[in-house]
């Protein structure tokens, strides 16, 4: 950790409250946008902040438990996903593309070789793979400790290469196939919700798939709990991984201590803030939860963390597709804070207040 991590200084809400509250409309009436605006005031403590060079991380990861039958697809579609970043055709390429948005493409630890020299073509490439893929929990921890810190470390650089670049504002996203399967453990683990609830379909498991993944979640919780794990959020992310999940924290983490806006996605990027969270909990400051997840868990991480999402479209894709769509919004509120009218400034008659 470059510095130790501090909630913005609250010292500034009165005034960016009179901000907002004085542009020319009925007061409130730009709704959650209007929390947006102040939170993203406070981050930067001023009261006319500016987002420059904006850019989704996409952390990509392979999972030990993926061959034991968690995900509705092979493992082999990470690495292919992947090159299909690479190649700029996948959805987060797109919406990226489209809405001005950076791309980078970390490979935490995907089981195949990328090669040297990746990346170009508007997409930068990451090599910052700690092992090809995490053990199996169902038979141990998914990493070592120190691969765990490793992989915290390895999130951090990314954010350290960003922040050089200007970026003030990351948006994070992942790709592994399994990865659901993780969230949904760290999620019952570091919210108590009941592990059932907090199991999905993930990429599409039919029913009989889906009693399979239950199963076999129920069966890593109870091996976890025999080896003496308990819930703390160090222990949990190295007893159920995944490598995109563990650098996404440290990620996370470090981009908050740089005052950086830290978009999270979806029901993966969301278990990776909470764990980050549960550890420093001044990071929950700095998160923008950009939208809600089709994924049923992600309702119990929201809840556990007091979030509104911006944005409900049913998504379930993950790769920061959510965040990148979200984006418009984050703009948005920073152009109102910014460029607005207010009733002084436009002439405007405030309300009666007889
Ligand atoms: O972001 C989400 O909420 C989300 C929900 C369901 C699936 N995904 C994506 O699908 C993959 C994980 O699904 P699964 O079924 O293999 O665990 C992984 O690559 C994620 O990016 C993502
Ligand atoms: C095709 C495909 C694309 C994805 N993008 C993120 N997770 C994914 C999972 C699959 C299966």
């Amino acid at each position: 950790m470059p510095a130790p991590l501090h909630a913005p200084d609250r010292t500034l809400v009165p005034a960016l409250r009179a901000k907002i509250d004085r542009k020319t409309k009925p007061l409130g009436a730009l709704g959650q946008l209007e929390e947006l605006a102040l939170q993203i005031g406070l981050i930067q403590q001023t009261l006319s902040p500016a987002l420059n060079a904006p850019h989704v991380a996409v952390f990509a990861g392979d999972h030990g438990a993926a061959k034991a039958g968690v995900s509705a697809y092979p493992q082999d579609v990470t690495w292919q996903m992947v090159e299909n970043f690479l190649a700029g055709g996948a959805a987060i390429n797109v919406f990226a593309r489209s809405n001005g948005l950076g791309l980078t493409v970390v490979d935490a630890g995907v089981a195949h070789d990328f090669g040297t020299g990746r990346g170009g073509d508007g997409v930068d490439f990451v090599s910052a793979k700690i092992a090809p893929g995490t053990a199996n929990y169902l038979e141990g921890p998914a990493m070592t400790p120190a691969q765990r810190d490793e992989a915290l470390a390895a999130g951090a650089a990314v954010i350290a290469d960003l922040a050089a670049r200007g970026c003030n504002v990351v948006g994070f996203g992942e790709m592994g196939i399994g990865n659901t399967a993780s969230a949904s453990l760290i999620t019952h683990c570091l919210t108590g919700t009941p592990l059932a609830e907090c199991i999905g379909r993930g990429t599409g498991l039919d029913d009989a798939g889906l009693a399979r993944k239950q199963a076999l979640l129920a069966t890593a919780l109870e091996r976890h709990r025999l080896a003496g794990g308990g819930d703390a959020p160090l222990e949990v992310l190295a007893a159920f991984g995944g490598f995109e999940i563990v650098q996404m924290a440290g990620a996370m983490l470090a981009a908050a201590v740089r005052r950086m806006v830290v978009l999270v996605d979806g029901f993966i990027v969301g278990s990776a803030a909470l764990a980050a969270i549960r550890l420093e909990p001044a990071l929950r400051d700095y998160c923008v939860f950009c939208h809600c997840s089709a994924e049923p868990g992600h309702a119990a991480q929201l809840a556990a963390l007091n979030a509104r999402p911006l944005i409900d479209l049913g998504l379930r894709l993950g790769e920061g597709t959510g965040a990148a769509l979200a984006w418009p919004m984050v703009k948005a509120a920073v152009a109102f804070l910014n460029d607005m009218a207010s009733f002084e400034s436009a002439g405007v008659s405030d309300q009666d207040t007889e």
